[in-house]
C-alpha cells in the first residue's frame, strides 16, 4: 500500500516538531545543518515520533532552501543537507513510516522580502535534491503566501507523480494572508494538483478547529492539520509552548469529526502529544460526509464612505494645484504653526502636508495637528506616514485610527533612519517598506487587515508615494515610481529640485508614467543654508550661479530671502508646462515663503487663465 492508498481508508498520524524540540533541548543554531554535524540527534527525533505513533514523518529540511541556508553562509551544503536529511528519515521509518520531504516556506508578511523568481530558483533547487532521494511525497508547509505556495506547488507538480501535501498556515481564523478564505484557497490547491492540503502552525487545535468548520471535504485532496502545541509565550528570553497531551486526544477526534485524514503536530508539540492523538483515533474510521456549518453572519462591510474632498490625483490632473510643507514644531507652541496655516490657506491652496518626524527628530504628531487642522480651520491635511517609527501593530493601528478622525490623505514613505536624527540609538523599525506599506492601506480600503481579516468597513485613503530625483540614475528612481504605482500609488511628491534642467529631466523621466507629480520646491533662506543643501544632502547639488547669488545677498536677511524667493520663481515658471502639481515645502516654519510662492502661482495661473480667456475670445 503506499501513502494515498491508505488514506483512502484510515487516518495517518504524522509526525510533531522538529525544531522547537530541537531548541528546548537547548540548540539555537540552524536545525537543518544538524543533518550533518548530530545526525545521530535528529534520527533520534524521528524514531521517537514513530514510537509514538506516527506513520508518516517529515524530513529536516524545513529550512533547507538557498535563501534560509545562505542566511547562515552554509547556501553550498544545500544538496549535502537535504539528501543527508531524507536518509536520516529513512533510516528512523524502515518499512514503519512513510518519508515526506518538507519544504517550508520563506515569505513572512513581507511579500517585497523576496521576488517570486528569486523564491522559485531556491525551491527549485532544494526540490531538485528532495526528488533525487528515497521519499514517499513532499510535504510543502507553512506558508502564510498564498502565491509563493502556489508557485513551488506548480514545480514540484510538473517534477514529479509523487504525492504532494500542501499547507498553509494562517494569521487569522477562517482566512489567508491576502483576505482568500481557507476554504477557497485549499480548492485551489488541489487544482493546482495537490494531494493532500491543510494547515499547519501559528495556531492552536482550537483555531484550526474553527478554521476547518467552514471547509468541505474535497473532491480529490484529502485534508491535513498540523496544529501547534499552543501560543508560545516567553520564559527568562527563551520561547516556550505549553499544552497537555490530554487536550490533543480530544483534538485529534475533533479533527476526525472535520474530515482530517492525515492529524501531526506543529511548533510545541513533542512525541507525547502525538501518542495521545495516535491512541485517540486508533481504530477509527475516517468520516466520509460533512455538512459545512452555515458561514457565520458574514461582517457587514458598508460600502466605503465618500472621502470629505475629491482625491488630489483628480484634482491635480484637471488643474494646477499647489500643496505645502508646512511641518509641527518640534517643541510644544503651535501658535505659529496654526498661524501661519491661516495664511496659507488664505492663497487657496489645496492642501497642508505635515511631515512624520522628518530628520527622523520627534515633533508633534501630525495626527494630532492634522485632526486640529481639519476640524478647527477646515483645511485639508497630508499625513506623511513613515514605516521607521512603527512595526505592523502600529502602522495598522494608526491607520484606523486615520479613517475615523476622517484623515484620508496620505503619503506612505520609509522615513529617514533614525541614525540621522536627534535620537541616533532609536529603533528603526522597518516591519514593511515603502512599497508594502502602499499595499496594505490599498488592502485595508478593499476592509481587510495585514492578514486578512475583514475590518468590518472599507477606509477610503487616497496614497502619494515619495519621490526622490537626487539620485545617480533617474531611471532606477522613475522604475520604483512604476512599482510603487503597482501597489497602489495614486500619485507621487517628489523632493525639492534646484535647478531648471534637472526639472526637464525629471519631466522626461516620469512622462510615461499613469499616476501625476508634484514637483518640489524649497526656498533656499540663507547663504549657509544653500551650502549645506549643496554640500551635505546627498544627491542635490546647487548651481554656482545660485550659489554666488545666496553668498552675494550675505547676512543680510531681507535681502537673503529676496533672493531665495527670486530663485525659488524661477524653478517655479520652470515647472509651470510641465507639472500642474506643486509642492510647495516651508523652509523651518517660516511660513512667509511658502506664502509668498502661492500668491505667486495664484496669481501667474489667474493671469495666464485671463490670457487664454482673452485669446479666445479675439480668435
Ligand atoms: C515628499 C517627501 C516627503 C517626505 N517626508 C518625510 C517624513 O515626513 N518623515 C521622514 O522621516 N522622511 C520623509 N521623507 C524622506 C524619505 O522617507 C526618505 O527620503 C526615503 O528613504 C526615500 O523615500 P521613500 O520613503 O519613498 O523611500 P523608498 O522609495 O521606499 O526607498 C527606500 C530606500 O531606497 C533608497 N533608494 C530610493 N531610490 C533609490 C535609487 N534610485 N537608487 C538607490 N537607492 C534608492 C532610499 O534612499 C531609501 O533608503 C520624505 C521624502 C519625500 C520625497
Ligand atoms: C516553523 S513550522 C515547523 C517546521 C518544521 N516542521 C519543524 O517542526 O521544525
Ligand atoms: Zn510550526
Amino acid at each position: 500500500m503506499g501513502f494515498l492508498e491508505d488514506l483512502q481508508n484510515e487516518i495517518l498520524i504524522g509526525d510533531g516538531a522538529m525544531g522547537t524540540l530541537l531548541y528546548s533541548h537547548g540548540i539555537d543554531r540552524c536545525f537543518e545543518e544538524l543533518n550533518l554535524s548530530r545526525p545521530d540527534q535528529v534520527q533520534s527525533i524521528h524514531e521517537a515520533y514513530i514510537k509514538a505513533g506516527a506513520r508518516v514523518i517529515q524530513t529536516n529540511t524545513y529550512g533547507g532552501n538557498f535563501i534560509k541556508l545562505s542566511r547562515y553562509g552554509l547556501e553550498d551544503d544545500i544538496r549535502r543537507i537535504n539528501s543527508k536529511a531524507v536518509k536520516l528519515a529513512r533510516a528512523a521509518a524502515g518499512t514503519d513510516a512513510y518519508v515526506l520531504a518538507t519544504v517550508g516556506g520563506v515569505r513572512a508578511f513581507k511579500k517585497s522580502s523576496h521576488t517570486l523568481e528569486e523564491l522559485k530558483r531556491s525551491f527549485r533547487e532544494q526540490l531538485f535534491v528532495l526528488l533525487n532521494e528515497e521519499i514517499d511525497g513532499l510535504l510543502l508547509e507553512t506558508f502564510y503566501d498564498l502565491e509563493e505556495l502556489k508557485a513551488v506547488l506548480d514545480i514540484a507538480r510538473k517534477e514529479t507523480d509523487l504525492p504532494i501535501t500542501a499547507n498553509v498556515s494562517l494569521h487569522e481564523t477562517g482566512v489567508l494572508q491576502d483576505g482568500t478564505p481557507l476554504a477557497r484557497g485549499l480548492r485551489e490547491l488541489e487544482e493546482l494538483g495537490a494531494d493532500v492540503v491543510g494547515l499547519n502552525c501559528r495556531l492552536g487545535p482550537y483555531h484550526m478547529l474553527e478554521s476547518l468548520d467552514e471547509v468541505p471535504l474535497l473532491d480529490k485532496a484529502f485534508l491535513s492539520v498540523y496544529p501547534n502545541g499552543s501560543l508560545p509565550s516567553v520564559d527568562e528570553g527563551r520561547l516556550v509552548y505549553e499544552s497537555d497531551e490530554g487536550y490533543f486526544a480530544e483534538s485529534a477526534l475533533a479533527f476526525r469529526d472535520q474530515g482530517a485524514r492525515l492529524i501531526g503536530g506543529c511548533c510545541g508539540t513533542t512525541p507525547k502529544h502525538i501518542k495521545a492523538m495516535a491512541d485517540a483515533v486508533r481504530g477509527l474510521e475516517p468520516i466520509r460526509e460533512k455538512t459545512v456549518k452555515a458561514k457565520k453572519a458574514a461582517v457587514s462591510v458598508q460600502e466605503r464612505l465618500e472621502p470629505a474632498y475629491p482625491p488630489l490625483h483628480e484634482i491635480v490632473k484637471e488643474r494646477r494645484s499647489v500643496i505645502v510643507e508646512l511641518d509641527p514644531p518640534k517643541t510644544l507652541g503651535l501658535d505659529k504653526f496654526f498661524k501661519g496655516a491661516e495664511e496659507l490657506k488664505k492663497t487657496g491652496i489645496d492642501s497642508i502636508t505635515l511631515a512624520d518626524n522628518s530628520l527622523a527628530s520627534p515633533r508633534i504628531s501630525n495626527v494630532a495637528v492634522g485632526t486640529q487642522l481639519k476640524e478647527r480651520h477646515d483645511m485639508r491635511p497630508l499625513i506623511h506616514l513613515t514605516c521607521r517609527d512603527r512595526n505592523l501593530i502600529g502602522l495598522q493601528s494608526h491607520l484606523m485610527g486615520l479613517h475615523s478622525l476622517g484623515l484620508t490623505d496620505v503619503l506612505a514613505i520609509t522615513g529617514d533612519p533614525s541614525k540621522i536624527g536627534d535620537f541616533p540609538g532609536a529603533t528603526s523599525v522597518y516591519d514593511l517598506s515603502s512599497f508594502d506599506l502602499i499595499s496594505l492601506i490599498k488592502q485595508f480600503n478593499e476592509g481587510l487587515s495585514y492578514s486578512g481579516k475583514a475590518l468590518g468597513g472599507k477606509t477610503n485613503f487616497t496614497v502619494a508615494g515619495a519621490f526622490n530625483p537626487n539620485v545617480r540614475h533617474l531611471n532606477k528612481a522613475a522604475e520604483r515610481l512604476e512599482k510603487k504605482i503597482a501597489c497602489g500609488a495614486d500619485y507621487f511628491i517628489s523632493q525639492p529640485i534646484y535647478s531648471v534642467k534637472q526639472m526637464e529631466e525629471v519631466h522626461d523621466a516620469v512622462k510615461h508614467l499613469s499616476a501625476p507629480l508634484y514637483i518640489g520646491v524649497m526656498p533656499l533662506t540663507s547663504s549657509r543654508n544653500a551650502e549645506f543643501i549643496h554640500h551635505e544632502i546627498p544627491g542635490i547639488k546647487l548651481s554656482d550661479q545660485i550659489r554666488s547669488k545666496m553668498a552675494e545677498a550675505g547676512s543680510d536677511p531681507v535681502r537673503a530671502k529676496a533672493e531665495g524667493i527670486a530663485i525659488a520663481k524661477e524653478i517655479i515658471d520652470a515647472a509651470f508646462d510641465l507639472f500642474n502639481g506643486i509642492y510647495l515645502i516651508t523652509p523651518f516654519l517660516k511660513y512667509e515663503y511658502s506664502v509668498e510662492l502661492a500668491e505667486y502661482i495664484r496669481d501667474k495661473e489667474q493671469q495666464r487663465s485671463e490670457r487664454e480667456f482673452s485669446h479666445v475670445q479675439h480668435s
